[in-house]
């Protein structure tokens, strides 16, 4: 999840249509709003869509190699694959019956052939602006407004995906915490705005730190974040962080209350894991105990700890 903040966007349309005359006319009304492809088989539709991004599909019901139904169903039984996309159905089918099997299957609406380009044009407009909608509220609920980076609900799901995966396709999970040192003093010197920016510099900084796709970051509350590293050894996961440090430390962000640098620092407890081996609650709990050890330690450190396996480091 790298989304960042919600910029105003050109949404993209898969029209699923093989009649020339439809195509050329829907292309006309809609295309100088949106960005519109075009699959005249069911097997061209479901290409195109495992294979680029669509939040609305304009689906024909009778196609040549299959019908919209199947990919009406095939879309919303795989969301992990296809996305949310929103999904009008605009056929010549046009008996209630049809009509109520369509919006079962997960349909947001049902346009009637032949169809009208005043019409159309305002079924889309209604349906893109809930799917608008839909992507805010996502992201109100998903991300943490101060940082923009995902929040602690967010990192909570994925954490739980990513272990599950991990066990599926048994590979070493790592999970880092970490927690800015003498934030409270930072706080009391400089003042909470000043705080705020240097929580923003902090996730500024893990964003470019760690890049991997499948690497997570997020806010883990207050002045903790934390970092998920699919498929990362221990050494990688320390060396990584070691670097993240270092660049933030070269932020040079002014710290007079802090004991051990001139400048803000942070701490972090890093856990590695192969989860067929360990359990959830042991990996979470260790990472934070590694937290635990970096600031008894002295701060501006990490520390980490192989749960399992052969190469048991601390
Ligand atoms: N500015 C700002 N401060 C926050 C925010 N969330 C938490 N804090 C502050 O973070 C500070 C955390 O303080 P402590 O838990 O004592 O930790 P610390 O001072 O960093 O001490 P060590 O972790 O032991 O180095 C508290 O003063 C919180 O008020 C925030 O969103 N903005």
């Amino acid at each position: 999840m790298k989304e960042k903040n919600q910029l105003p966007r050109q949404y993209r349309i898969l029209l699923v249509e093989d009649e020339p005359a439809n195509i050329q006319m829907i292309a006309g009304c809609l295309s100088t709003d949106y960005i519109l492809a075009i699959a005249k088989t069911r097997k061209k539709a479901l290409e195109l869509l495992s294979t680029s991004s669509f939040d609305l599909m304009l689906l024909d019901i009778q196609l040549p190699d299959g019908n919209g139904f199947e990919i009406c169903q095939q879309v919303v039984a795989n969301r992990e694959k296809y996305g949310n996309i929103s999904i009008i159905f605009m056929t010549s089918l046009d008996s209630p019956d049809d009509e109520a099997r369509g919006l079962s299957l997960g349909g947001s609406d049902y346009i009637h052939k032949p169809v009208n380009a005043v019409v159309l044009r305002a079924r889309v407009k209604l349906q893109i602006q809930l799917f608008r909608k839909n992507e805010l509220l996502e992201h109100l609920t998903c991300f943490d407004g101060l940082t923009e980076i995902p929040n602690r609900r967010a990192f909570d799901d994925q954490l739980e995906k990513e272990w599950h995966r991990a066990r599926r396709e048994r590979k070493a999970l790592s999970l880092a915490i970490l927690d800015i040192d003498y934030f409270k003093q930072y706080n009391d010197l400089y003042g909470h705005p000043a705080g705020d920016q240097c929580l923003r510099i902090m996730a500024a900084n893990l964003t470019t730190s760690f890049v991997r796709n499948s690497d997570f970051i997020a806010r883990y509350g207050g002045e903790e974040f934390a970092v998920i590293l699919y498929d990362t050894d221990l050494e990688t996961a320390i060396q990584l962080m070691e670097k993240s440090l270092a660049a933030f430390i070269g932020k040079n962000i002014e710290h007079q209350g802090s004991v051990i640098n001139a400048c803000v620092t942070f701490s972090a407890g890093i856990c590695t894991a192969t989860p067929e081996a360990d359990t959830f609650n042991n990996f979470l709990n260790t990472a934070d105990k590694e937290l635990y050890q970096a600031k008894a330690q002295g701060r501006a450190r990490i520390c980490g700890k192989y749960l399992s396996g052969p190469q048991e480091k601390t």
